[in-house]
């Protein structure tokens, strides 16, 4: 498994604005927004390309396309939603398949309430998103399910990991070269009820409003 944190000033900027508790929903969704078009330029890296003829206005030049079959882009309801036209936007030609996960907060088993993917990936490329990275109990469990649906490759954007939710990630996938994951920030532990210190809250519930 690839880990990438990226270290740029952009980034970095946008995410303390986003872990500020006084920062309002709407702020929150641009900066969402505005961070995963950053981390995609260097999680779409070795997304699969095919040489294209094209003719400009003075001569014929080659150029690129994506290859077939396309990519396909997995926002973890809720909160990944908030990442996904960011990354559509970068990936125009993507489809796009949902999971539903949701943490029990007092077990922290995952709950998977709904999806909607291709049932067979085989050869695909594919870009998870999801904003937080805490046990890594979601995240494990998408990456296994979009394998045993015959992923080829699957690459991870979060914008904040716990060290221990990426431990858990290493013992899972440590040794699996088809496992990619693209950080904004790592940040230092997870506290009692297991969210991400100094993190940024729920990110769902800052998105989109307490869902319980
Ligand atoms: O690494 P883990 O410990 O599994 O936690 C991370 C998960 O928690 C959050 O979702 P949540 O369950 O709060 O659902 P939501 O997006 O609907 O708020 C987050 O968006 C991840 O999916
Ligand atoms: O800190 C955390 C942990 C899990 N889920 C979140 O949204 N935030
Ligand atoms: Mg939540």
């Amino acid at each position: 498994m690839r880990v990438q944190v990226i270290d740029h000033p952009l980034v970095a900027h946008k995410v303390s604005v986003l872990r500020d508790k006084n920062t309002p929903s709407p702020v929150f969704r641009q900066l969402t927004d505005e961070l995963v078009t950053l981390l995609a330029y260097e999680a779409t890296r070795e997304v699969k390309t095919v040489q294209v003829q094209i003719e400009t206005p003075v001569a014929v030049t080659t150029g690129i396309a994506f290859a077939k079959p396309t990519p396909l882009v997995v926002p973890i309801l809720r909160a990944g939603l908030g990442m996904l036209e960011g990354m559509t936007r970068l990936v125009p030609t993507a489809e796009v398949g949902f999971l539903g996960m949701a943490r029990n907060e007092e077990t922290l088993d995952i709950i998977t309430y709904a999806e909607r993917l291709p049932s067979d990936l085989t050869g695909r490329q594919v870009f998870v998103l999801d904003p937080m990275l805490a046990t890594g109990g979601t995240l494990i469990e998408s990456i296994k399910f979009l394998f045993d649906r015959g992923a080829e490759d699957v690459t991870c954007i979060c914008l904040i990991a716990a060290p221990e939710g990426l431990a858990r990630l290493e013992e899972a996938y440590g040794d699996n070269d088809k496992v990619h994951l693209v950080l904004a920030s790592l940040d230092e532990k997870l506290d009692e009820k297991s969210y991400i210190v100094p993190g940024l809250g729920d990110a769902g519930d800052r998105l989109y409003g307490v869902a319980h």
